[in-house]
């Protein structure tokens, strides 16, 4: 797959401190006690011993990122030796894995004449600007796909995290989805739709992407703190299986502090997707019953991501 985009803010920024919710950025022992201590104070973490805890987590993270590359190929390696599917079939994508509106839509946006607009008036609009629903999959393929997540879930075969924030879920790429499956699903299905809805962001040059699923279940992970994706465009798709709460939330673009933000919800429909912007803030409220899983694109533009990184905001540097 073309290269998911560095940038040297990797090493440092963004770190998620679950105890305390809180997105940090660590140079330093002193720039980190300087710009930190007082919000974490007030957040509960009041002693040295907190604080060293703290320090030790930071570190664990910073180390599991500069070993990331290596530890994910040994991972995707050892799957592909131990690993059997449940069912291979669903590794390959097929257009009769894919909702006929949805197809329907990929044919507007393909035409010569398609217009911005002209999807506009075909595609559901949210509550939220610039947040849009669409079926992507048949029923009877998120219910293969679910099955084939859980068979891979109780085997032995080694398993990373899709995120700091994110304790369960399954990387897409080190299970043999990317190439047969997300690459072909971004580049003739997805593009298209995101070429006319985000050109202003990215959405015309997506040109690599991560894909992950997440997972809250009952004694598992419930929900998601308020963040920003590592990305220009994401989808996030309901997959299922059956759940009660957990909509989605939408605040503003990163650059609005949260103070000034109003909150909107919007609810996951299984088997459909919810396309955004991936500076546009956003969480996930907790379930309160049965299991949730979401498959989720962050979709990346290399031309823009050489201007600015999505995440630190300032000139990349690649890494
Ligand atoms: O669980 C969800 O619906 C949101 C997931 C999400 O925003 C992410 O993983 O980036
Ligand atoms: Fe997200």
């Amino acid at each position: 797959m073309e290269r998911f985009y560095t940038c040297s803010c990797f090493f440092s920024d963004n770190i998620f401190l679950e105890e305390y919710k809180l997105h940090v950025r660590f140079v330093s022992e002193n720039q980190f006690r300087k710009d930190y201590q007082n919000i974490l104070r007030s957040l509960g973490c009041v002693s040295e011993s907190q604080f060293r805890d703290v320090l030790g987590k930071i570190h664990a993270e910073i180390e599991r990122r500069q070993h990331y590359a290596l530890k994910s190929a040994e991972r995707a390696a050892t799957i592909k030796e131990i690993y059997t599917p449940l069912h291979q079939h669903v590794y390959y994508l097929q257009e009769s894995f894919l909702d006929p509106e949805f197809l329907q839509l990929v044919k507007y946006c393909t035409s010569t004449d398609a217009t911005m607009e002209g999807l506009m008036n075909l595609i559901q609009t949210e509550a939220v600007p610039r947040v849009f629903r669409f079926p992507v999959f048949r029923k009877e393929f998120c219910k293969d796909f679910i099955e084939e997540l859980e068979h891979f879930e109780q085997s032995d075969a080694p398993k990373g995290r899709p995120n700091t924030m994110n304790n369960y879920g399954i990387l897409l790429n080190e299970l043999g989805f990317d190439e047969s499956f997300i690459t072909p699903l971004r580049e003739v299905y997805l593009h298209p739709l995101t070429a006319l809805l985000y050109s202003d962001c990215g959405g015309s040059c997506l040109d690599s992407h991560k894909a992950f699923v997440v997972k809250y279940a009952m004694r598992e992970d419930l929900d998601l703190s308020y963040h920003y994706d590592n990305a220009e465009v994401t989808l996030n798709v309901s997959l299922g299986k059956d759940f009660t709460e957990g909509n989605l939330f939408f605040g503003d673009m990163r650059q609005v502090p949260l103070s000034e933000t109003e909150c909107v919800e919007v609810k996951h429909h299984v088997t459909e997707g919810l396309l955004h912007r991936g500076q546009h803030m956003h969480g996930a409220l907790p379930i309160s019953s049965g299991t949730r899983w979401n498959l989720i694109i962050w979709m990346r533009a290399s031309r823009e991501m050489n201007k600015l990184c999505p995440m630190c905001g300032l000139i990349s540097v690649s890494s």
